[in-house]
C-alpha cells in the first residue's frame, strides 16, 4: 500500500504538488489520472524517494521506501522507458539489474518470457521498438517479484496490441494481490483499466473515487429526443426547467428532465417523438469537465471557432 499525507513539492515559485493526500490498496489497478503538467510525475518521483517532498510524506509499505533494503523486491516501476543503456541486449541490462540488486539470475529469463521478449533478448535494445521498449521496462519493474507497482504513462505511444497487453497485465498483477499505481493523462484509457482513480488538478487532488462513483458523480445523464417539431418540444421542456440543446437537424439533447417525464409532455402536447435515448457523458468528458479549470496549457481556439 502507497500512503501519502499532505504531500507537497515546490520548485521555486512553481507549486507542483500541494496538500496531497492519497492512499493506493493492493488487490487493484489505481489509477493516477490529471491533466499535462498536474504533478503526476512529481508525485511518482516522490513516492520513489528520487525528489524529496517540501513537506507531506509519502510511504510504502508503512515506511519511506528510501529505507528499501532491497527496493526491486518491494517496487517496481516504469518512470521513464527510454532509460536504458541501448548499447546492451535486453537480457544484459535485466541481468545487470539482476546483479546489481542481488537477485537470482533465472528472474531474467522468467521476465523476458512474461513481457514477450524472449525471442529478441540477446539484440541490442538501441533497435528496439517503443513498445518494445516500453516491454523491456516493464521487465525490469518486475524484476524483483515486488508487491508494488508503479507504471507512469505506460501506454504513451504504443499500438493497440500493446495497449491491450499492458491493460491486462495491470489487470492480471492486481489480481495476484498487488498494488498497481498507473498514471495516464487519458481518462478514456483508465476507464478500460483502472478499479480506482485518483485524480489530480494542479498538483491538488480533484477526486479519489472508484470508477463507478466517478461516473455517477460527473457525468450527467441527458437524453437524446427525436423530433419533427423541434421547436414546439423545446418550448414545452424548457417551460418545465430542462436544459435543451440542439443535436443536429432533428434531435434535441435535454438534461434535467426524466425520459418518462419527456415522453408524458410530449403526449400531453400532442407532439410526436421518433427516438428518446439515454446519453450518458463518456468519463472522458466527465474528466474534462473536472479538470478544466485546472489545465496548465490550453491551446488556443483558432479564429471562427470559437463559441
Ligand atoms: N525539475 C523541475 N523543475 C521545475 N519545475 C518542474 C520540475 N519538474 C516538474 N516541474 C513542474 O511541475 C509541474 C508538474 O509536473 P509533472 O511532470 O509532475 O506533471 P505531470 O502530471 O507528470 O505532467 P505530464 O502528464 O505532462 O507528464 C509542471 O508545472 C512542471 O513544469
Amino acid at each position: 500500500m502507497i500512503e501519502a499525507v499532505g504531500l507537497t513539492k515546490r520548485y521555486g515559485d512553481r507549486l507542483a504538488v500541494d496538500q496531497l493526500s492519497f492512499s493506493v490498496k493492493a488487490g487493484q489497478v489505481t489509477g493516477f489520472l490529471g491533466p499535462n503538467g498536474a504533478g503526476k510525475s512529481t508525485t511518482m518521483r516522490m513516492i520513489l524517494g528520487l525528489d524529496a517532498p517540501t513537506s507531506g510524506r509519502v510511504t510504502v509499505g508503512g515506511k519511506p521506501f528510501a529505507q528499501a533494503a532491497y527496493p526491486m523486491r518491494e517496487v517496481g516501476a516504469l518512470l521513464d522507458a527510454k532509460a536504458v543503456h541501448g548499447g546492451r541486449s535486453a537480457y544484459n541490462h535485466l541481468l545487470c539489474l539482476a546483479q546489481t540488486n542481488n537477485l537470482p539470475t533465472r528472474r531474467v529469463d522468467e521476465v523476458l518470457e512474461l513481457v514477450g521478449l524472449a525471442a529478441v533478448a540477446k539484440k541490442r535494445s538501441k533497435g528496439f521498438s517503443l513498445g518494445m521498449g516500453q516491454r523491456l521496462g516493464i521487465a525490469a519493474a518486475l524484476l524483483g517479484d515486488p508487491q508494488v507497482l508503479m507504471f507512469d504513462e505506460p501506454v504513451n505511444g504504443l499500438d493497440p496490441e500493446g495497449i491491450l497487453w499492458i491493460r491486462n497485465l495491470m489487470k492480471a498483477l492486481a489480481a495476484e494481490g498487488r498494488t498497481v499505481f498507473v498514471s495516464s493523462h487519458l481518462m478514456s484509457e483508465m476507464e478500460n483499466t483502472a478499479d480506482h482513480l485518483v485524480v489530480i488538478g494542479r498538483g491538488r487532488l480533484v477526486a479519489d473515487c472508484s470508477v463507478q462513483e466517478f461516473i455517477d458523480n460527473n457525468s450527467e445523464l441527458s437524453i437524446r429526443v427525436k423530433t419533427p417539431e423541434l421547436t414546439k418540444l423545446n418550448t414545452v421542456l424548457t417551460d418545465k426547467g430542462a436544459i435543451v440543446r440542439a443535436d443536429g437537424d432533428e434531435a434535441l439533447l435535454v438534461t434535467r428532465l426524466g425520459m418518462t417525464e419527456i415522453g408524458d409532455l410530449a403526449f400531453d402536447n400532442g407532439i410526436r417523438v421518433h427516438e428518446l435515448s439515454p446519453i450518458q457523458a463518456s468519463l472522458e468528458q466527465a474528466f474534462m469537465e473536472l479538470t478544466k479549470d485546472s489545465v496548465e496549457y490550453h491551446a488556443a481556439v483558432p479564429a471562427g471557432k470559437g463559441a
